[in-house]
């Protein structure tokens, strides 16, 4: 479609030319107002005061639909710098742009030669018609077999060319997104978690359809722009020179009709907008319901009616502002094409009153026809490129804020290497809160130190910030105060991969990778040998089940076609296969049947006996806290009891009160039966699904962990 200040224009025609001055690039995903330049001859867009209005308005707009979709990202205004960006970038194809412009202006160059030779060959034929006289009537000198030859092979170059371009602009266009996607999309993995945890979907719009506008600006938008000026100032010229007379009463006329085309296509512009906001809702309502856990969550809980009827809200809004604009459209469409064909009527009676008195021949006046057409598409098409160009610079704006975005906190590759593998990590009135959240203190002064091979178990109740004390051991946050220190060296002064590298991870709900087992072991570890991933396998107890299956290690898993305890086990191999200093284990256990827990705690007991990795459990299970050497207690903020089972399970301590269920469950005496089994629970998922917006309740509903021995 042809797009005037962003809308829809493919229909603001008055005459058709099946010589299209410009081509369809209807590329631009889904949802965004894509661009055919399919010519709309003879519109009524020709007022270079027009196209810089449009033009102050359409960096506006640009920059407000670059951002459109962006909900609780960060925001980009497009800025000049951006547009001295989008032409060094694509300065890396420049060769092929070149080309391609080159065989442009050469099949643009043909094409509007088509209205020229038609009026000559219509000259000549009247001419032999007037002749009747048997006498060969020349053209340019020569008979029309010469003469109809040589057009066709200027038609045929005018072919190549235009298929060479095409090719060529296409070709840069597909290298430059790839090119964009990859800078981006690995820059994107250099950032600090806490970016992720607040942009990761409009970064896949930058990724998908951001980067697709912008490689389409730099190429086919400016072929098309290109095409679109030669073809205005050639067809322009060659009506003055046809007939001065009628090209100013051509001029009279177009105007009105102009003024008619910018209100309506505002109009238009602002219900598509409406639309693609609308349209971005029901695919992200579609997302959030058919991904794994969610379509689990709404099957098991039998809402398929009301997640139909949510779909078909979404749905509905969308057809509504359709219908809007079906309507407007038709009407505007209509309205335009009366215009253009009255316009049309007048250059005819007008022109032909000149052919009568022999001021011009038939041919001119078809000539003439025939570039008024052509300048209305050019003039239409230069709107359409405008408009691209400053989508263009929005999108290229938001695609640039993300190859370049350098990230707030901590950075890959700054620092130093830390001096040994095993070291006293310690943490020093250590407080924390998450930088979304700053005014909720998580951790208010923990003070707490770990030697090389030893095990601790990190207590405390849901919600606590058990985990984020390990997310600062990993350093996805750093700590607002105190200091986190190995081996007496502040974490802050280490490369942060290379802290990373050192310590194995294994999360309550770990993310298996569509892949083989081995490629999901050796995750991170490169060059892990096929005895290495073996040897962590038999470690994590997971070489029973690997081995029984028909491919054993070559057996190909989607993220979740493994059991919980399977997973969990080849998460706990993937975290030794790289043979870590320290072992996170952040309840691991905790969504595991007896039968798992039995065999992941025995992977954990004998990693602790071996003694050679710090093993640093979170967890709820007392199976999984008495295997370690050392408990501690984490109660609002701070570490308040530290010390061996034994030494913990007292009256009155923290500790029991915390475990008192389980302890009592598996005191001596306790009956059996009553234990709760897997069947008799209710069914919870590892990753219960929120609704947005009940977070907060969620967490005001969070209690002391629910006990299970
Ligand atoms: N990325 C985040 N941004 C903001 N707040 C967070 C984030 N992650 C966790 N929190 C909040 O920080 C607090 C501590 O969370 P954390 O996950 O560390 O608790 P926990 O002790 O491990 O809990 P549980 O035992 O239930 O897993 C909670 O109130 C939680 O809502």
């Amino acid at each position: 479609m042809l797009y005037f200040d962003g809308t829809r224009l493919a229909d603001l025609r008055w005459a058709h030319n099946e010589h299209s001055p410009s081509e369809s690039s209807n590329k631009a995903a889904t949802a965004i107002p894509s661009k055919q330049t399919d010519v709309a001859a003879g519109s009524s867009q020709g007022s270079s005061g027009i196209l810089s209005r449009l033009r102050d308005t359409l960096l506006k707009k640009a920059s407000e639909s670059a951002n459109k979709g962006s909900k609780g990202a960060e925001t980009v205004t497009p800025t000049y710098p951006d547009v001295r960006r989008l032409i060094s970038m694509a300065s890396s194809q420049r060769k092929t742009i070149i080309i391609a412009l080159a065989l442009l202006i050469v099949s643009a160059s043909v094409s509007l030669a088509v209205p020229f030779a038609i009026g000559k060959v219509i000259d000549f034929f009247t001419a032999a018609f007037e002749n009747g006289t048997g006498d060969k009537p020349t053209l340019f000198g020569f008979g029309f077999g010469s003469v109809a030859l040589l057009l066709t092979v200027i038609f045929a170059i005018g072919a190549v060319a235009k298929a060479g371009s095409n090719i060529l602009l296409e070709l840069a266009g597909v290298r430059l997104i790839q090119r964009m996607r990859t800078m981006a999309y690995g820059n994107a993995l250099k950032q600090e978690v806490e970016w992720a945890d607040r942009g990761a979907g409009d970064v896949v719009s930058r990724l998908s359809v951001d980067t697709n506008i912008v490689g389409e600006a730099i190429t086919s938008d400016i072929g098309d722009g290109l095409r679109a000026g030669v073809t205005v100032l050639f067809a322009g010229s060659a009506m003055f020179l046809i007939s001065t007379q009628l090209t100013l009463l051509m001029m009279a006329v177009v105007p009105p009709a102009a003024i008619g085309a910018v209100f309506y296509g505002r109009y238009l512009r602002d219900l598509t907008n409406r639309t693609q906001e609308a349209v971005g809702e029901m695919t992200r309502t579609a997302e959030e319901r058919l991904n794994g856990p969610a379509f689990r969550t709404i099957t098991a809980f039998n809402t398929q009616a009301e997640e139909s009827k949510r779909f078909e809200g979404k749905v509905q809004s969308i057809v509504e502002l359709q219908t809007k604009e079906a309507y407007a459209s038709g009407f505007f469409y209509a309205g335009t094409g009366f215009v253009g064909n009255c316009a049309i009527l007048t250059l005819l009676t007008y022109g032909g009153s000149l052919v009568a008195k022999g001021v011009i021949t038939v041919g001119d006046l078809t000539s003439l026809l025939m570039y008024t057409a052509y300048l209305g598409g050019g003039l239409a098409n230069l709107t359409s490129f405008f408009a691209s160009i400053m989508r263009g610079i929005g999108a290229g704006a938001r695609v640039f804020g993300l190859m370049d975005r350098e990230p707030e906190a901590i950075k890959l590759g700054q620092g130093i290497d830390p001096p040994s593998q095993r070291d006293v990590i310690k943490f020093e009135n250590v407080k924390f809160a998450y930088p979304s959240r700053p005014q909720q203190k998580i951790l208010n002064g923990v003070d707490l130190s770990l030697r090389p091979g030893e095990s601790v178990a990190l207590v405390g109740g849901s919600g606590v910030g058990k985990s984020s004390v390990h997310a600062l051991m990993l350093r996805f946050y750093d700590a607002d105060k105190g200091t986190v220190s190995f081996g007496d060296v502040d974490i802050k002064s280490l490369k942060p991969e290379k802290l990373r590298e050192m310590i194995g991870v294994v999360t309550q709900d770990p993310t298996l990778f569509d892949g083989t087992l081995a490629e999901n072991i050796a995750y991170g570890y490169k060059g892990a040998t096929r005895e290495e991933i073996i040897q962590a396998a038999k470690q994590a107890n997971c070489w029973e089940f690997i081995s029984e299956m028909k491919n054993g290690l070559d057996t190909r898993i989607g993220a979740r076609q493994l059991s919980g305890g399977q997973r969990q086990r080849v998460a706990i191999a993937r975290a030794l296969v790289r043979k870590p200093s320290i072992l996170l284990l952040d309840e691991a256990t905790s969504a595991l049947d007896s039968a798992s827990e039995f065999l992941v705690n025995q992977a954990i007991e004998s990693i602790i006996r071996q003694g050679k990795i710090t093993v640093w459990i979170v967890a709820h299970r007392l199976s999984t806290i008495k295997s370690a050497g050392k408990i501690l207690v984490l109660d609002k903020g701070k570490i308040v009891e530290s010390g061996p089972f034994e030494e913990l399970d007292q009256p009155g301590s923290r500790f029991r009160s915390l475990m008192a269920a389980q302890l009592e469950a598996s005191a001596p005496g306790a009956v059996e039966e009553d234990e709760p089994s897997e069947s008799d629970e209710p069914v919870i998922d590892s990753e219960p699904q929120l609704e947005e917006g009940s977070h907060e309740q969620a967490n005001s509903n969070a209690r002391p962990n629910s006990v299970r021995s």
